[in-house]
C-alpha cells in the first residue's frame, strides 16, 4: 500500500497583528530605551524615514520597514506616492521590579505593554558610573529576570481574575451548548495558569494546541508576545564586538526564551550616527568598519512576527500590505478594503521574481507569468496583485 499522504496541520499563529503592527521598547530605568527610540525614528541608515507623520505623539512613531524590493518596485513604476511597510514602536517607560504591585511607574506601565504586538527589549551591557542603575550595578542577567518575573505575575494575575469570572458562570450548571464552550475554554484556561504559575516560563515557550493558542491569544498575554533582545553596549565594544556580558546574556536566552533573537548594539553608536547626515553616517560606518544595527532591528521586529508582505504597482501608488503567512487571496485583499474580500472575484498575481526578471509587467504577461488566482490562492511573499472584486 502506498503510504498515507501525511496531513498537513496548519498552526496557530501567536498574536493577532492586522496591517498596523507595534512594537513596544521595554526595559529597567535608564538603559537607553528613549535614547534607542529617538534613534530609531529618526532617519535610519538605508531606510526611507524620512517622509511626514512619522511621530505620532512623543513616544510613538511610525518607522518604514526595509525592503529592497519595495525600493526596486518604486523605481519601475515611478508612481507619484510611495507607502512601505510600517512599523509603530512606541517607547515604553521603565520597568522596575514590583512593577507587577504597582511599584514604579507600575500597572499603568503594563497596559501599555499589553497594546503592543512584540517586545524590544532593551539590556543594559554598558559600564559607566555616570548613569545611574536602578539596582545599583550593572547586571544584564539579574535585569532579564526581573523583567521575566514582572511580566509572569502579571500574567498569572490577569488569568487568575479571568478564571474567578469564569468559574462563576460554569458553576451555574444549565447545560447549554454555550456553557460547554464556557467549560471547554475554563479547563484551557486552568491549564495556561498552572504552567505559568509551576514552570515560571513565558506562555509563548510551551506546548499548545491550535485551540489553545485560539484561546490564549484572546487573553492578550505579556509573554505570549515575541521578544527581540537589544544588548545595549558601549561604542567601544560594538566596535571590537566583543562585550563580557554578552556570552551570559545569550545563555540566559537559550535557556529562559529559547529561539528569540539576540541583537548587540549600541545605542550611544546609534544615536550618535543620527547626528550625521545620511552621507556623513555611511562614511562614518566605512570608517569605522560597522553598520548601523538599526535596519536590521526594524527588519526582526517585523519577522518575529510570522508576516510577508505583497504590492499593489501602478502609476499613482506603489504600496507594501503586511499579511500573515499562510494567508489566502481573499483575506490578503481585505486588507485594502473588507469589500475586497466580500465580493473577491479573482487576482491578477505577478510574483516579484518574475517581474524583477522580465523587467515589465508585459513581459510577464508575454511570457505567461502574469497568474489568475482564484480563492483557495495562498499568497506568497513579494506578490504583486491586482484585485478584482465584483458587484456587492
Ligand atoms: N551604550 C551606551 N553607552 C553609554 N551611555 C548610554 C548608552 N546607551 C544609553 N546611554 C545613556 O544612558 C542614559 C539613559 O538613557 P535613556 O534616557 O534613553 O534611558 P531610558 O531607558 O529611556 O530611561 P527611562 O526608563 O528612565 O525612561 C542616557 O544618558 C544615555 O545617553
Ligand atoms: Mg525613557
Amino acid at each position: 500500500m502506498p503510504p498515507k499522504k501525511q496531513q498537513e496541520v496548519v498552526k496557530v499563529q501567536w498574536g493577532r497583528p492586522g496591517n498596523n503592527l507595534k512594537t513596544g521598547i521595554v526595559g529597567m530605568p535608564n538603559v537607553g530605551k528613549s535614547t534607542f527610540f529617538r534613534a530609531i525614528t529618526k532617519s535610519v541608515l538605508g531606510n526611507p524615514a524620512n517622509y511626514p507623520y512619522a511621530t505620532i505623539d512623543p513616544e510613538e512613531a511610525k518607522v518604514a520597514v526595509p525592503d529592497e524590493r519595495f525600493d526596486w518596485l518604486c523605481e519601475a513604476y515611478k508612481p507619484k506616492s510611495r507607502v512601505p511597510a510600517f512599523l509603530t514602536v512606541f517607547d515604553i517607560a521603565g520597568l522596575t521590579k514590583g512593577a507587577s504591585t504597582g511599584v514604579g511607574l507600575g500597572n499603568a506601565f503594563l497596559s501599555h505593554v499589553r497594546a503592543v504586538d512584540a517586545i524590544y527589549q532593551v539590556v543594559r551591557a554598558f559600564d559607566d558610573a555616570e548613569i545611574i542603575h536602578v539596582e545599583g550595578d550593572v547586571d544584564p542577567i539579574r535585569d532579564l529576570s526581573i523583567i521575566v518575573d514582572e511580566l509572569l505575575i502579571k500574567d498569572a494575575e490577569f488569568v487568575e481574575k479571568h478564571l474567578e469570572g469564569l468559574r462563576k458562570i460554569t458553576s451555574r450548571g444549565a447545560n447549554t451548548l454555550e456553557m460547554k464552550a464556557k467549560k471547554e475554554e475554563q479547563a484551557i484556561i486552568e491549564k495556561v495558569y498552572q504552567y505559568l504559575t509551576e514552570t515560571k516560563q513565558p506562555i509563548r515557550k510551551g506546548d499548545w494546541s491550535n485551540r489553545e493558542v485560539e484561546i490564549i491569544n484572546s487573553l492578550y498575554l505579556l509573554t505570549a508576545k515575541p521578544v527581540i533582545y537589544l544588548v545595549n553596549m558601549s561604542e567601544r565594544d560594538f566596535l571590537r564586538q566583543k562585550n563580557k556580558y554578552l556570552p551570559k546574556i545569550k545563555k540566559w536566552i537559550d535557556e529562559n526564551s529559547p529561539g528569540d533573537t539576540l541583537i548587540p548594539m549600541s545605542v550611544a553608536f546609534e544615536e550618535r550616527l543620527t547626528n550625521f547626515t545620511e552621507e556623513e553616517a555611511i562614511e562614518e560606518c566605512k570608517k569605522l568598519n560597522t553598520k548601523s544595527m538599526l535596519p536590521k532591528i526594524i527588519v526582526t521586529g517585523y519577522n518575529a512576527l510570522n508576516l510577508i508582505n505583497y504590492f499593489t504597482c501602478g502609476e499613482d501608488e506603489v504600496r507594501s500590505w503586511t499579511i500573515r503567512k499562510g494567508t489566502k487571496a481573499p483575506q490578503a485583499a481585505g486588507v485594502i478594503h473588507t469589500d475586497f474580500e466580500k465580493a473577491f472575484v479573482v487576482g491578477e498575481i505577478m510574483h516579484y521574481q518574475d517581474l524583477f526578471d522580465y523587467k515589465t509587467e508585459n513581459a510577464c504577461r508575454a511570457a505567461g507569468k502574469y497568474l489568475t488566482k482564484g480563492k483557495e490562492y495562498v499568497m506568497e511573499s513579494g506578490d504583486i496583485a491586482h484585485w478584482k472584486a465584483g458587484k456587492r
